[in-house]
């Protein structure tokens, strides 16, 4: 056998069979390429404007617009800036040596002056090179801002061989002129290039012009101090962003510039009770050049619900700059724009608490989602969440525990927070409860059921039913027990002639002692049992259950004087019509009793009478 030497080497690429790869496979949208091209522009633009402000160069700026020729004819389309040029020597440092960038190597060189490292945007050394996704041949001819500088014209055909040689270039910059590839024809057409110099270049901070008009608007707001904005410019931007839609309600300006870069306007928007919709507003940029819609990684899932812009250089983009990379970074500005959130709604909540409240029906569902979803959230959120109850009354978690205090403790030391999902359908219920002075909450948004678990996890001591999971002295027992009026044999008749008479598996019987202004008959869903289904429902998950229908609780009310009469009646078809009368009557008051059962019952009510 022969022994292994020990050593070491260089792996070596052939430029033959990588380059194939660099092109075609590096970004997997071909349309980028305009923004590579676009942002390479404006790169060279940014630099000609430093240099003048460094004093490295003195000649005229000039019109420093950046513009996009498209010729159907010729099969071009070419990309013009009067930045600062490449010599012969230039092209031959950052064109043809792959992944080496001049743009790194400016902002090493600039990186302690002003602007120096703020305002390039090429890092990888590769953006070029994107051109041969959609180009057979592409050309560069350049002028360098550099005193008597000849003009040079770069050819490449996407082989591995490049031509150079002298040029005539009226003016300092750069034209790349493409010639579009045959199975890349989509791209000769107005409508599709405006469209993707709209998607990406639309706050550029250089003017880009296409067919004779800027497409961008290179100052936007966020690249501002917020002391010098109106809100009218922060409304006016929104409809920038969303044409079509409502005026959002309040927004946060971003700004921060330790331990990271990161500005950005957060717009809270009107939310419906259906919040998967309002998805994906959120766009992602960085120094201006548009990245992505899915800012999931940076942005806590409840924040998503938001609209606005994020920029920041210092978000890890991979090399294609289409998505992010999960590190350290992405965690604190993830971080760091909660806790901005959080402050901002604090600071509202305590500057104007009335104008806050007009809005909580608003972004309720949005601060419940934070609440449920991000601990740092709450710990900030639990100061200003607001409670409703039926009287369109709001509170603090605190303000209420306070108010309902002496009236809603039980027996066990433990409070009893009631509400209602449903007004309307609940009445009943609600106006028993309010009968004993007990308040109820409005909690009708589809996050409430996970909400309310929350609540009960984080407070301590507060248990929160709904008006209808018990006759109303079982929701909240106090020490007094109410004695009952009818003897255990009543009871057990009572119950066996309701059980018979409902004959469903679902329903639980009992007969006890109730206030007599309760109903002859209630019925109420176990708090637990309607809790799953609830969460279920909203989580979209198949039920554990099936399509089993709910557990429900029948109570009668041995203290009611029907239920006496009832027991007393000796004909027993007379006995049962009146049970059945009493059990329709709490049926009704849960919304339950529809169809042939409704109308039977109609009819029975209005022949009694
Ligand atoms: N229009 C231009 N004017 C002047 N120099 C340019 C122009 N386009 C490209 N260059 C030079 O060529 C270099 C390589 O460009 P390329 O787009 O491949 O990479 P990059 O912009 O440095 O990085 P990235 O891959 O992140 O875009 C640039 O850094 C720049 O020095």
């Amino acid at each position: 056998m022969e022994a292994v030497a020990q050593e070491k080497g260089t792996l070596s690429i052939h430029t033959e069979n990588i380059f194939p790869i660099i092109k075609k496979f590096l970004y997997s949208d071909h349309e980028i390429f305009l923004r590579e091209l676009v942002s390479n522009a404006v790169d060279a633009t940014q630099k000609v404007k430093q240099l003048s402000s460094y004093g490295e160069f003195n000649g005229e700026l000039g019109d420093l617009k950046v513009t996009v020729k498209l010729d159907k004819e010729a099969k071009t389309i070419t990309v013009s800036d009067r930045g600062i040029g490449m010599t012969a020597e230039e092209i031959k440092k950052y064109i043809n040596q792959i992944a080496f960038s001049g743009a790194t190597e400016f902002v090493e060189k600039y990186k302690d002056k002003e602007g120096g490292k703020e305002n390039i945007i090429g890092h990888f050394g590769l953006g070029f090179y994107s051109a041969y996704m959609v180009a057979s041949n592409v050309e560069i001819v350049t002028r360098s801002y550099k005193e008597d500088a000849e003009a040079v014209r770069w050819e490449c055909d996407g082989s591995t061989e490049f031509e150079i040689g002298p040029a005539e270039r009226e003016h300092r910059g750069t034209d790349i002129i493409l010639h579009i590839a045959a199975d890349s024809e989509e791209f000769l057409n107005e409508h599709r290039l405006s469209e993707i110099l709209e998607k990406y270049g639309k706050f550029l901070p250089v003017e880009i012009e296409f067919e004779d008009k800027v497409i961008n608007n290179p100052n936007p707001i966020w690249t501002k101090n917020p002391a010098d904005l109106t809100d009218e410019d922060y409304l006016a931007f929104y409809k920038e962003l969303y044409p079509y839609s409502e005026d959002p309600l309040f927004w946060i300006h971003l700004n921060v510039d330790y331990p990271f870069n990161l500005t950005g306007v957060l717009y809270f928007p009107k939310l419906k009770n259906d919040f998967q919709m309002q998805r994906e507003k959120i766009k992602l940029y960085s120094r201006q050049v548009f990245i992505t819609d899915e800012v999931k990684d940076i942005v806590p899932d409840f924040l998503q619900l938001l609209h606005g812009v994020i920029d920041s250089p210092d978000i890890p983009l991979n090399v294609s700059r289409s998505y992010l990379q999960a590190d350290s970074n992405v965690k604190k500005i993830n971080g760091y724009i909660t806790r901005k959130v959080a402050d901002k709604l604090s600071e509202i909540f305590k500057n104007d608490r009335e104008g806050f409240e007009k809005k909580f029906d608003d972004i309720g569902l949005f601060v419940k989602y934070g609440v449920i979803s991000d601990d740092k959230f709450y710990d900030k959120a639990k100061d200003f969440c607001l409670l409703k109850n039926t009287e369109g009354k709001y509170f603090t978690f605190d303000e209420y525990r306070e108010s309902v205090k002496d009236n809603q403790t039980d027996k066990n030391d433990t409070q009893i927070w009631l509400y209602t999902n449903d007004p309307e359908k609940q009445d009943a219920f609600v106006d028993t409860a309010k009968k004993r002075s007990y308040d109820v909450l409005v909690m009708d948004t589809v996050i409430d059921p996970h909400f309310i678990g929350v609540l009960e996890q984080k407070l301590e001591k507060v248990n929160i039913k709904r008006v209808d999971a018990d006759p109303v002295d079982k929701l909240i027992e106090k020490d007094v027990a109410l004695e009952s009026v009818l003897s255990d044999e009543q009871k057990e008749k009572a119950k066996t002639l309701y059980e018979g008479l409902i004959g469903s598996k679902m329903a639980t019987v009992q007969v006890e002692a109730m206030p007599t202004d309760e109903l002859p008959v209630v019925i109420t869903f176990p708090e637990f049992m309607r809790r799953m289904t609830d969460m279920q429902a909203t989580s979209g998950q198949p039920s554990m259950f099936g399509n089993m229908p709910m557990m429900y609780t029948v109570s009668v009310n041995a203290n009611h004087p029907l239920t006496q009469k009832i027991l007393d009646t000796e004909d027993e078809a007379q006995q049962k019509t009146l049970a059945k009368q009493a059990y329709d009557l709490a049926l009704l008051a849960q919304g339950m009793l529809s169809g042939k059962a409704l109308t039977t019952f109609v009819q029975r009510t209005v022949e009694g009478l």
